[in-house]
């Protein structure tokens, strides 16, 4: 069984996760110096060769967090730290809703072990390389607008 969402369509839901009707997407805005990694689906037919942001199914007895950090571990290998969401919620395909938080690379190199065939790191200005699926496009740039600067050329600690 999966865990679903109390209100679907109040974007100051933050951690209720009850309502029977809407499976709830928790996905990762995973930053590292500046970048954004997206990460293209292998499956299924109809969402392969589109781009998303990683992540899965809030399961039960999860908070949207510990879902965030046990999906990029199994579908990336890495650990990751969740920051702030960012706020909004986009409707997936029926039932199913998309909740981003931020995240930051603790250990580990992102690698497209499970569901994604590749990775990529963009800058903002590379942002719109990829084919996005249609439904992640607003939580992108959402996401963009949180885009930590990159670290200046040069630059010392
Ligand atoms: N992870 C993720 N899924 C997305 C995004 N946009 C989008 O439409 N989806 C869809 C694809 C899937 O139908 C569903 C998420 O399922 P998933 O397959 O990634 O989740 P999961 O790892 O928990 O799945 P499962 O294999 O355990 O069933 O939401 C997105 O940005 N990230």
């Amino acid at each position: 069984m999966t865990e679903r969402a109390t209100d679907p369509a109040d974007p100051t839901e933050h951690h209720r996760a009850t309502d029977p009707g809407v499976v709830v997407v928790v996905a990762g805005a995973v930053y590292d110096r500046g970048r954004l990694l997206a990460a293209r689906r292998s499956a299924p037919a109809e969402l392969a060769g589109r781009w998303e942001l990683p992540g899965g199914k809030l399961e039960p007895g999860e908070s949207p967090e510990e879902a965030l950090v046990r999906e990029l571990r199994e579908e990336l290998g890495v650990e990751a730290e969740p920051g702030e969401r960012i706020p909004g919620e986009w409707p997936l395909k029926p039932g199913y809703v998309l909740r981003v938080w931020t995240a930051r690379l603790l250990s580990g190199v992102p690698r497209p072990l499970e569901d994604h065939d590749e990775l990529r790191w963009l800058s903002r200005r590379e942002l719109d390389s990829v084919d996005w699926l249609d439904q992640d496009r607003p939580a992108v740039a959402e996401a963009a607008l949180r885009l930590p600067q990159a670290p200046a050329d040069g630059a010392h600690d």
